[in-house]
């Protein structure tokens, strides 16, 4: 995931501030140092990072921070608005046609992930604009790329245009438009070649589509994870093509997040999207302020919140907390909430959007293993629909069966009824607004278990002394 050493070393450095009662301009500018070391360890841009702690010391060393009651919240807050200023301040949506059909040209280097990111907009248009786009193939030079294309087209149903690879180019984007204007497209996404790195004969291509097509947003798709390099190559491009938006690929990988933060600084132009994995549903809005805040370990509660309400369904929910109030919770209902869980993502991610879980050290190792996800539907699946409606049904010998089904231990399929059961228990307690089930049954969960252990191994202590004793007695008196 992109940004982690980043992240650890930014609230390393804050978490010292934060311990301080009062800050001195000494303590701020060893913070700075810090900060200034992590964000060069992260690649970002040299003079993005001098601009940035110019402007975050001016700030945090002002008697308003350092007399305030929190200067070192102060100064996070700081930090935080200064980041969020370097990428962009606010979301930037794509620019739209006054008339249709709005023309995005994909531009970037080979493998940035041009073909896929315009799947990736035409499935995101027509989910949240009931758009109807037309794809134009015009890389003629990547023999898989129109292939490539017209399968993504299939996938997110948006149509492909394509007149093979010995047309030229230009041509392909002129008749591809005469085909938008006859359907009356409203979209036309155009996917240009790209090349190892920029060159003479890829710029003038692009230049002569940009000539004919007047596009309304030249996308400039870059690859997160070369680093430093992105912003080069983005440079590059924006001085020849003038670029209208980036879109950050690969955000997902392992990449130090340097070019994310220094492109807007050095190139002017927006960020508007980000890639965050190969599937076609895996393009985000690029909010420069969430962006910040998981920089700084502070979760992202609207994107989360954001996630869940995508295939958030009003009656599902409604259906679901009447079950809860009712304890009709059963484990059919159970396998829908886990399928909806998958949908949002990798657990990792998720657990990462909420404040406070996200710089969580436990949450390193409580490895999110999808596979248990996978592990716990199997045995649900291996389930009899009597028994998912009425788990009380679960004996040991259909408990057994249960493991031999999913091919999974009998203790895990005991431990899952257990977690089930306590859950729907906790839940059905909150939904009476009775919050303090929670505790109680966290603490019996937790005391309690411990409690139940310390108690057993007295009462088994005792009895074994009373053992002890009577022995004694007999041979004494005997
Ligand atoms: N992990 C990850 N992989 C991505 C992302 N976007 C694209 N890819 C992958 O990157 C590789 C290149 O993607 P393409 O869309 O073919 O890149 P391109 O820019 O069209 O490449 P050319 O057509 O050769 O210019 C593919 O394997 C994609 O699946 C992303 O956000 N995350």
């Amino acid at each position: 995931m992109a940004f982690e050493g980043l992240t650890e070393r930014l609230q390393g450095a804050l978490s010292k501030l934060r311990r301080k009662g009062k800050i001195t301009e000494t303590d701020v500018n060893q913070a700075m140092r810090e900060i200034r070391l992590a964000l060069l360890e992260a690649d970002v841009n040299f003079k993005v990072v001098k601009d940035f702690i110019k402007v975050v010391k001016e700030r945090a060393i002002g008697t308003e921070v350092l007399d305030s009651l929190s200067p070192a919240q102060q100064i996070v807050k700081i930090v935080d608005e200064e980041l969020t200023k370097m990428m962009g301040e606010t979301a930037v949506p794509l620019n739209k046609s006054p008339h249709i059909p709005t023309i995005v040209m994909m531009v970037g280097l080979q493998g940035a992930g041009k073909t896929t990111t315009a799947g990736k907009l035409a499935k995101y248009l027509i989910q949240n604009e009931k758009a109807r786009p037309l794809m134009i193939a015009a890389d003629v030079y990547r023999p898989a790329a129109i292939e490539q294309l017209k399968t993504v087209g299939q996938q997110v149903e948006a149509q492909v245009f394509e007149m093979g690879t010995d047309v030229n180019p230009v041509e392909i984007v002129r008749q591809g438009l005469a085909q938008a204007a006859l359907q009356k497209n409203d979209y036309v996404l155009i996917d240009t070649a790209g090349r190892l790195q920029i060159d003479e004969a890829l710029m003038q291509e692009l230049a002569d589509i940009n000539e004919l097509a007047h596009p309304n947003e030249i996308l400039l798709t870059v690859d997160a994870m070369t680093g430093q390099a992105a912003v080069d190559v983005a440079e590059g491009f924006n001085s020849r093509l003038d670029v209208t938006g980036v879109v950050l690929t690969k955000l997902d990988g392992d990449t130090r997040g340097g070019a994310a933060l220094s492109i807007r600084a050095v190139t002017g132009k927006p960020i508007k999207f980000t890639g965050q994995g190969e599937k076609l549903d895996q393009l985000d809005i690029f909010y420069p302020d969430r962006m910040s805040s998981r920089i700084l370990g502070m979760g992202d509660m609207l994107s989360l919140i954001e996630k869940a309400q995508q295939d958030y369904d009003e009656q599902k929910a409604a259906d679901m907390a009447e079950k809860i109030k009712e304890n009709s919770f059963d484990f059919n209902d159970f396998l829908d909430q886990m399928d909806q869980l998958q949908n949002m993502g990798p657990l990792e991610d998720i657990m990462k959007m909420i404040p406070g879980m996200a710089n969580n050290p436990q949450l390193k190792n409580i490895k999110m293993d999808p596979k248990d996800m996978a592990h716990m539907k199997a045995i649900v699946q291996s389930m009899t629909p009597q028994e998912r409606e009425n788990p009380d049904l679960l004996n040991p010998s259909r408990r057994r069966r249960l493991a031999a089904g999913a091919g999974r231990p009998i203790v895990e399929v005991n431990r899952m009824i257990k977690q089930f059961n306590q859950s729907k228990k906790m839940m059905n307690q909150m939904s009476k607004g009775n919050f303090n089930g929670m505790e109680g049954l966290m603490g019996n969960g937790i005391k309690g278990k411990m409690g139940k252990m310390a108690m057993n191994s007295m009462v088994k202590k005792q009895k074994k002394n009373k053992k002890k004793r009577l022995k004694n007695a007999r041979r004494f008196k005997s």
